[in-house]
């Protein structure tokens, strides 16, 4: 029996998990969770998998969620219940998928832990893989991809040597307006943008695939778990998201993983890995029935966003933080309907071009960026 915790349950990622929990009851077990504002899906998740341990946003959630339930269940709040939930003390393996940086200072103390990670929460890695990735390694840690490009990528690799990576390729759907030029997407609305054409997924990293960012921090994301240079990460165009993402090889050969557009898959293989499972509900891949599979190059001055994410990264030390602060602030504001969706590459591009990079930024100065990056977009 493996024994879960998982940070962000009640989200997309954080319910597909559940999905699979559910699916093996003799082989998984929630002993905790996380979650943000969501008390109703909360309530529902207690009662169906009684964990142990309770986080969520606010004290107040905390306290009626508290008065509901046994004395036995722990409910925690804020950072520090996060915290708790990442380390807790139970459990064989945590699933990060909470939203966006706040999951950053958990992974980190997951580690210190000795947990090993699943990890969902891209941002984490983008703002400060080169931590995580070095404290996971002092630590003897697995960091298990969950993102279904990353899994692809772990997957092609399994019993291959990363010095024979020639490199990666990372397959994007194109989002919501991949069919639009940039004129047409002066008067787009947030409901166009969160209509994504092949995955059902929350809100944030809907609007960052439309704007092709969800590529760029896949791509910030794959340089620190496959420890490649920007050099070697290519971003190719392929509608249907039946390729995952690919590996050449110096050889030319070149390995694929194909699926389903289902996030069980690669949630259900970082918790079985190096195992598969069966899966009983699972919608198979007939590559009869699908015919042909689309690829095109991929157009960096269409998708701006993308080509931000490439310069931040090869400028590297706390530029990835301040592209991503700007960008989940940005995202925000769109989502309430307060900027329009290309004023969110020109907010990226103000905050990127006039920040001064500070080399290997320690945690402190990490969390500081992030909060100032924030707030002067916020207070504009
Ligand atoms: N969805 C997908 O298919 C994929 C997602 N990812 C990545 O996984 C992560 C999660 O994405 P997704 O599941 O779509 O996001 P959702 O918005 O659906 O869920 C986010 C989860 O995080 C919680 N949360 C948000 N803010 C806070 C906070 N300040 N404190 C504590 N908890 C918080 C939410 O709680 P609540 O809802 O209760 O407020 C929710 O449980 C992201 O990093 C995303 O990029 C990667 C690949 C695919
Ligand atoms: C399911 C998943 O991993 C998402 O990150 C997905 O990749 C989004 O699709 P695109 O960013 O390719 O549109
Ligand atoms: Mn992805």
């Amino acid at each position: 029996m493996k024994k879960i915790s998982l940070m962000g349950a009640t989200g997309s990622i954080g319910m597909q998990t559940l999905d699979i929990i559910r699916e093996h009851p003799d082989k998984f077990q929630l002993v905790a969770m996380s979650a943000g504002r969501n008390i109703e899906d909360t309530r529902k998740i207690i009662n169906e998998f009684r964990p142990k341990l309770v986080s969520v946003q606010s004290e107040e959630d905390a306290i009626k969620i508290k008065s509901e339930n046994t004395s036995s269940m722990i409910v925690l709040f804020g950072e520090e219940g996060l915290v708790e939930v990442a380390c807790q003390h139970d459990a064989d393996i945590i699933v990060n998928a909470v939203l966006g940086s706040v999951g950053l200072y958990p992974t980190l103390q997951a580690i210190e832990a000795g947990k090993d990670i699943a990890i969902a929460n891209k941002e984490t890695l983008v703002i400060a893989g080169h931590l995580v990735m070095k404290a996971a390694r002092e630590k003897g840690v697995s960091i298990l991809p969950v993102d279904s490009e990353h899994s692809a990528i772990f997957q092609c690799l399994q019993g291959e040597s990363e010095k024979n990576i020639e490199k990666l390729i990372i397959t994007a759907s194109g989002g919501s307006f991949r069919d639009r030029t940039r004129e047409d997407l002066l008067g787009v609305t947030v409901e166009e943008a969160l209509n994504h054409p092949n995955w059902s997924m929350g809100a944030k990293i809907t609007i960052d695939s439309a704007t092709m960012m969800n590529k760029g921090l896949e791509v910030l994301e794959a340089h620190w778990l496959f420890d490649i240079p920007f050099d070697k990460i290519n971003v190719l165009l392929h509608r249907e998201s039946i390729i995952h993402s690919m590996v050449e090889f110096h050889d030319s050969s070149v390995m694929a993983q194909l699926g389903t557009p289902d996030m069980r898959v690669p949630i259900q293989y970082a918790l079985t890995f190096p195992d598969r499972f069966p899966r009983k509900q699972m919608s198979k891949l007939n590559l009869a029935d699908i015919g042909t599979l689309h690829f095109e190059k991929m157009d960096y001055e269409r998708f701006r966003c993308l080509a931000f994410a490439f310069e931040s990264g090869k400028i590297g030390g706390s530029m990835p933080t301040v592209l991503n602060a700007a960008n989940e602030a940005a995202v925000d504001l769109f989502l309430k309907g307060k900027i329009t969706f290309l004023e969110i590459e020109d907010i990226i591009e103000k905050s990127i071009s006039k920040h001064n990079t500070i080399k290997n930024p320690s945690l402190d100065t990490i969390r500081q960026l992030d909060h100032e990056t924030r707030s002067s977009i916020y207070s504009l």
